[in-house]
């Protein structure tokens, strides 16, 4: 099982759009929109993006669910249908699809706890009501007592991306090779607990993915 690599990409100017040709190498390139101060500008960038499409997710995090600057709830609503008519991959906050009614087929729909677990009924829920339609359905929890029992009960649920924010990288690789289908790791700089960078955590999953399809072939002769 190899996850879907994602390198985390802080735009903290519109120059560091150009940076996107240095990353390509990664399976996913995802965009941090939230660490500009005036998202709106991305607006003069969309034919740009457009010729790297298919490589990238957009993402304008929340800020009480780990963004950098807040954002205006009108003007991401705003920015989000742009993202959708134009066709780009974006990452919405469950709690923003519900409050604006965001369309979220084939996107990504996540949730993220920080100060405290929610229950394992709420993540099913979460999970049974988006899992068929969105691209994935990401849970992100802090290193709280009881995150990696939580996470691994979701193991069993398909389309799940699934991602222990503690310190330890392992627990990512871990969940990497249990079925999360997407693996979040760094560009430039670790934006979350326990981010390895993306070149690193291709190697590793490359590496495991060799001696696995090896091994296996060894055992058949
Ligand atoms: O939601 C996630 C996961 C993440 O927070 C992480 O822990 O790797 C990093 C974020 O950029 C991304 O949007």
């Amino acid at each position: 099982m190899k996850p879907i690599i994602v390198a985390s990409l802080p735009i903290k100017k519109v120059e560091d759009l150009y940076s996107i040709e240095k990353f390509l190498d990664s399976d996913l390139i995802e965009l941090r929109l939230d660490y500009l101060k005036n998202p709106g500008i991305i607006r003069d960038y969309y034919d740009y993006l457009n010729r790297y499409k298919n490589k990238l997710i957009i993402t304008l995090r929340d800020k009480n669910e780990g963004g950098k600057y807040e954002i205006n709830d009108e003007l991401k609503v705003k920015l989000i249908k742009e993202f959708y008519d134009r066709g780009f991959l974006y990452d919405i906050e469950v709690l923003f699809v519900k409050k604006y009614a965001i369309p979220y087929e084939n996107k990504i729909v996540s949730v993220h706890y920080f100060s405290s677990l929610p229950t394992k009924k709420e993540l099913i829920d979460i999970i049974n009501e988006y899992k068929e339609k969105a691209y994935t359905v990401k849970i992100a929890l802090a290193g709280i007592k009881g995150y990696k029992e939580l996470l691994s009960s979701l193991l069993e649920y398909p389309n799940v991306t699934l991602i222990p924010m503690s310190n330890n990288p392992a627990e990512r690789i871990a969940f990497g090779m249990l079925g999360s289908k997407l693996f979040y790791s760094y560009a430039s700089e670790p934006l979350a607990p326990g981010q390895l960078y993306y070149k690193r955590a291709m190697e590793i999953f490359n590496y495991i993915n060799e001696i696995i399809t090896s091994s296996f072939s060894i055992r058949t002769l």
